[in-house]
């Protein structure tokens, strides 16, 4: 899928409002995703990589933040690229068990073929200058 790397194409419809899967991945705390980024960034300095791979998204749940780890999984949700412009997918908190887990629900009708997007939410301006992509 050109610049982007691996993205994720809808098999069929879906309707607004419908839950499409989770961003399936290990629930960590924050010091301990810290330490997995640093490993990561190492990795991937030794591998000779301009950028590193991995799949973490940070949440807040109960005044704490929180990552879920999904570097390790073969789960789809991690592969589900950006569009701050025409995202066709949202994300949701859903509590079960008292553990918070990310879930993705149609933005707006998607037909089949289509590729699923959602806003990474990153506004912070150097980030926005170090990764132009995200402004799109
Ligand atoms: C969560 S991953 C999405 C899956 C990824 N494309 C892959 O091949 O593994 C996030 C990474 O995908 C790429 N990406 C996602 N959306 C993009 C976009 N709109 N333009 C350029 N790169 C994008 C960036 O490299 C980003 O760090």
């Amino acid at each position: 899928m050109d610049a982007k790397g691996k993205g994720v194409l809808a098999g069929r419809a879906f309707r607004r409002g419908e839950y499409v899967c989770e961003y399936a991945g290990e629930l960590i705390e924050l010091e301990e995703a810290h330490r997995r980024e640093e490993r990561y960034r190492t990795e991937a300095t030794a591998k000779g990589l301009d950028e590193m791979m991995c799949y973490m998204y940070f949440l807040r749940h109960k005044s704490r933040t929180y990552c879920v780890d999904a570097t390790q999984t073969g789960r789809v949700g991690r592969l589900i690229n950006h569009s701050r412009a025409k995202p066709n997918l949202k994300t949701k908190l859903f509590v079960l068990d008292d553990r918070p887990h990310l879930g993705f629900i149609v933005k707006r009708d998607i037909e089949k073929g289509e590729e699923l997007l959602y806003d990474y939410g990153e506004r912070d301006p150097a980030t926005l200058r170090q990764m132009p992509w995200l402004k799109q």
